[in-house]
């Protein structure tokens, strides 16, 4: 659709796009990034013929930009200017229609349905119907913007190029928009070029990122390829870390400050822990990054209340969160702090102890009940039933631990687990074989991120040796409290 090759230009005598070459297809969505001042809006300009071409060559489905009259680039592409100036207050719908001037003919050009309706679908599409009578001048910032893309989209050209779209919109108009663009080019094969400060919203909507640096291509390529933490860091100069989206196979960025809140040098303890005849709990002082498969608040986040709670064995509930969620709040823990887990293993039982590395502490709690014991490896030769009986395991670090780390202490905690059960002859009753947990098991890393950075958490670590260690004596000792008040030795 478009041809982009070798092209320089700038202001005057002032080059400021320097050899810039690409290629976007007909339906595709590019966006274009690059730290302030690094030519974004020029390169636009150049593509659009609004700043003179000094190098290059730019083709529109092969035709060369520079042998279209106005009328005829108009009809093929229409561009959204970064600032809008406007001498003359319109009405939305006024300004909206000019959108259709390529399409007007004749001295007298009749205003025909054709342009009605592109009139009334671009008003519809960025939801500006209701303001159509309204004067542009006293619209908000971000509902004069919406009458900008609405004009654009009027123009119905194959091409649209865009400046900062989203500049001045809310989040719920910034979705809006982009899925209204976004649909245009998968339904009706609209080519969009975009510029975008959001690096989030760029590589959430584009198909392909270039990258600009002081007027150059840094790189050009699908979103995973461009928005890497090193490139990203390196062009704009700032640090930040690159996150999975949770729908989308497109990386997202969240910048890391350098600036340090007041500091907190809590050491977490045993002593911490507080043990009713309903729940163990421990409260940080301030949140702690968490991963864990709870109840509330399962997954990866930042907390600082930890509630096991006590449930009766005959507890049966259909919305076990809700329930969880309404007990929590009744018992003053709100949901936006708070790791919940459940158990039937009297809460008195639980095993706490805390364990001292070089690097600092970790404290484990566990609470087992074996009832429900299962040897995972044979379960799909049974038929199994949901069965009360659960081993909650917490490891709570005093450290900081790295992404892999607390993936590792998850798996160094498990297999520990399971080395407990095998010791005191746990057993899957429909197999008779030694059970390797509990159909309903449930674990829990959490650490300060202060102090000590722990790369890794294996068998051979400081933190896995100890995990290793704490998490088998734990459950042993817990199992042996569950089998005596069963009775069962
Ligand atoms: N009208 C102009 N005359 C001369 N120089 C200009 C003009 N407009 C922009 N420049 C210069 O061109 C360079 C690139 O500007 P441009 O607006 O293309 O950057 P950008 O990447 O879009 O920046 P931003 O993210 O701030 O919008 C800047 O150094 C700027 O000072």
């Amino acid at each position: 659709m478009l041809q982009v090759r070798n092209v320089s230009g700038g202001y005057d005598h002032k080059l400021i796009v320097k050899n810039v070459s690409f290629e976007v297809g007909k339906g595709e969505m590019l966006g274009i990034l690059g730290p302030n001042g690094s030519g974004k809006s020029t390169l636009l300009k150049v593509i659009s013929g609004i700043l003179h071409m000094a190098a290059g060559e730019v083709l529109i489905e092969g035709k060369s930009l520079r042998s279209h009259s106005s009328k005829e680039l108009a009809k093929k592409m229409a561009v959204l200017p970064q600032l809008h100036s406007h001498a003359f207050s319109h009405s939305v719908r006024d300004t909206i229609a000019l959108g259709r001037y390529p399409h007007q003919s004749g001295l007298f050009s009749s205003w025909s349905d054709g342009d009605e309706t592109a009139v009334v679908e671009a008003m519809q599409l960025t939801a500006m119907e209701r303001y159509e009578h309204q004067m542009l001048d006293l619209l908000s910032g971000g509902e004069q913007q919406r009458v900008f893309v609405a004009q654009a989209l009027a123009q119905q050209a194959p091409l649209l190029l865009l400046d900062e779209p989203t500049n001045h919109l809310d989040i719920a108009h910034q979705k809006q928009l982009l899925d209204t663009i976004k649909t245009q080019a998968i339904e009706k094969g609209i080519t969009i070029i975009s510029v975008f400060h959001d690096i989030n919203l760029a590589s959430l909507y584009c198909d392909r990122l270039l990258l600009m640096d002081q007027g150059e291509v840094q790189v050009i390529g699908a979103p995973h390829e461009v928005v890497k933490k090193d490139q990203i860091e390196s062009v704009y100069q700032a640090r930040i870390s690159t996150n999975p989206h949770p729908e989308r196979p497109k990386p997202q960025i969240t910048i890391l400050p350098d600036v340090n809140e007041k500091q907190n040098d809590e050491l977490i303890t045993a002593e911490n822990f507080q043990v009713t005849a309903e729940l163990v709990i421990f409260q940080a002082e301030t949140q702690l990054k968490t991963w864990s498969s709870a109840v509330i608040n399962a997954g990866s986040g930042w907390y600082k209340n930890f509630v096991n709670r006590r449930v009766d064995a005959s507890y049966a509930c259909d919305n076990v969160k809700e329930e969880m969620l309404e007990y929590l709040a009744d018992n003053g823990f709100s949901e936006a702090d708070t790791v919940g887990m459940m158990t039937a293993v009297k809460t008195t039982d639980a095993v706490i102890k805390e364990y001292d590395t070089p690097f600092g502490s970790i404290v484990i709690m566990v609470t087992a009940g074996v009832g429900n014991a299962v040897d995972v490896s044979r379960t799909h030769e049974v038929e199994m039933l949901p069965a009360i009986g659960t081993i909650n395991t917490w490891i709570i670090v005093n450290g900081e631990l790295s992404d892999e780390a607390f993936i590792q202490s998850v798996i160094t905690a498990t297999e520990s687990k399971t080395k407990a059960l095998a010791f005191e002859q746990v057993k899957d009753p429909r197999t008779g074989t030694i059970a390797t947990g509990t159909s309903t098991d449930s674990v829990l890393i959490a650490a300060t991120q202060k102090g000590t950075h722990i790369p890794y958490a294996g068998p051979i670590t400081e933190i896995g040796k100890k995990i290793g260690l704490g998490v088998y004596e734990c459950t042993v000792e817990a199992i042996q409290v569950y089998k005596k008040a069963k009775g069962w030795e």
